[in-house]
């Protein structure tokens, strides 16, 4: 059974430990939180709860919710930790697990130079085989990965070119607040083009992001130049292959990412999530060697699995197709569709 520590305990930490917990092979060992808040009092229910310095373990002594120890004291009995503290905290954090002599995953928030290896399941599970310090790549690349990776195999990509829609924050997340702007990233490409070259093997990736008053999803229009001529159907029938892409219709209501969020609540899953990539069946528009769709991220979740799968392949534990199928059938990812 692999023990895994989870390091930082928010928007994606709290779902990578629910989702290891609920896989057959592996357990959380214990989450680091650094405040006694309402939501350490929700995950004491299922988790043993570590501070995230001596600091915190005061508060926590001064609370009715029990931390145990540190992070430190926790990282003396996993396997690997999950890394979910905020941007840059990673950075900081990685000599700590070094010190222990721990393996790390880190979030998309991280840079690619911090690590060995950056990861995604589709596109590159190998390369992190059995390393010690691989970063799972942020939500938006994670979509952009799952969906080319799926056109890469069977008709080639040549270049990739993304417009990608950004959420301006979390829907929980009050910090930021709602903005009242479109707020284009200046530069080009913006960091998804190279950060998607982390994990596929391709040319060109031409991205721009435009970030907008919205908490709920990402939006991306992608538009592929292939090796091969493709059609609508071969593009329907090739994405039903890939359990974590799902074609989604306007014509059944599922008209915008209000919808789609809805749709996370009606097939049940907890906190709404919907760790799959939709793509509008309307969207899809093929001409020969170019294709181009739309497709719609749900940033708190789609990484999820992808760190559950990191961790087998960093601990060499299952292979590709096993890891992804096993990860799947837990999360009740409903697979081929
Ligand atoms: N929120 C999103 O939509 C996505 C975020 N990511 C990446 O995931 C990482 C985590 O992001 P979120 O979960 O959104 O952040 P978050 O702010 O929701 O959660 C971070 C958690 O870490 C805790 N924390 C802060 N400093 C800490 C420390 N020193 N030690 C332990 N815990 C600490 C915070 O209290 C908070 O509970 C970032 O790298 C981010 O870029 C990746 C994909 C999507
Ligand atoms: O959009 C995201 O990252 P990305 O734009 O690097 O893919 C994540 O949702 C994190 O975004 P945030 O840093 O605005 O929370």
């Amino acid at each position: 059974m692999i023990k895994v520590a989870i390091n930082g305990y928010g928007t994606i930490g709290r779902r990578v430990a629910d989702a290891v917990r609920a896989q057959k092979d592996m357990s959380v060992a214990g989450i680091v939180k650094r405040k006694p808040d309402y939501v350490a009092r929700e995950a004491s229910r299922n988790y043993r709860i570590f501070s995230s310095d001596k600091e915190s373990l005061k508060a926590f002594s001064q609370s009715s919710i029990e931390a145990e120890g540190t992070m430190e004291e926790l990282l003396d009995d996993v396997d690997i930790v999950v890394d979910a503290t905020p941007e840059g905290q990673g950075e900081k954090n990685i000599q700590v697990y070094k010190t222990a002599r721990k393996k790390a995953i880190f979030q998309g928030g991280e840079s690619a130079a911090l690590v060995e290896a950056s990861f995604n399941a589709y596109g590159n599970f190998v390369d992190s085989w059995g390393k010690d310090y691989v970063r799972v790549v942020s939500c938006n690349t994670t979509a952009m990965a799952r969906t080319v990776s799926a056109c890469m195999e069977k008709f080639g990509v040549r270049k990739v070119e993304a417009t990608i829609i950004r959420r301006a924050t979390d829907p929980n997340d009050s910090k930021k607040g709602p903005i009242n702007a479109i707020e284009p990233s200046l530069g080009f490409p913006s960091h998804h083009g190279p950060d998607l070259k982390t994990v596929l093997k391709i040319g060109e990736a031409n991205t721009v992001a435009i970030k907008v008053p919205t908490t709920l999803m990402h939006v991306h229009v992608v538009n592929l130049t292939l090796e091969k001529s493709i059609t609508q159907d071969d593009t329907l029938d090739l994405f039903k292959e890939y359990g974590r892409i799902i074609t989604v219709s306007g014509k059944e209501g599922l008209i915008s990412t209000a919808q789609l969020m809805d749709l996370g609540k009606e097939m049940g899953r907890k906190r709404g999530d919907l760790f799959e990539i939709p793509v509008w069946k309307e969207s899809i528009f093929a001409n020969n060697d170019n294709l181009r769709y739309i497709q719609a991220v749900h940033q708190e979740s789609d990484v999820v699995p992808e760190n559950v799968d990191a961790i087998r392949s960093m601990l060499q534990e299952k292979d590709k197709e096993t890891s992804i199928e096993e990860t799947d059938r837990a999360m009740e990812i409903r697979g081929k569709n």
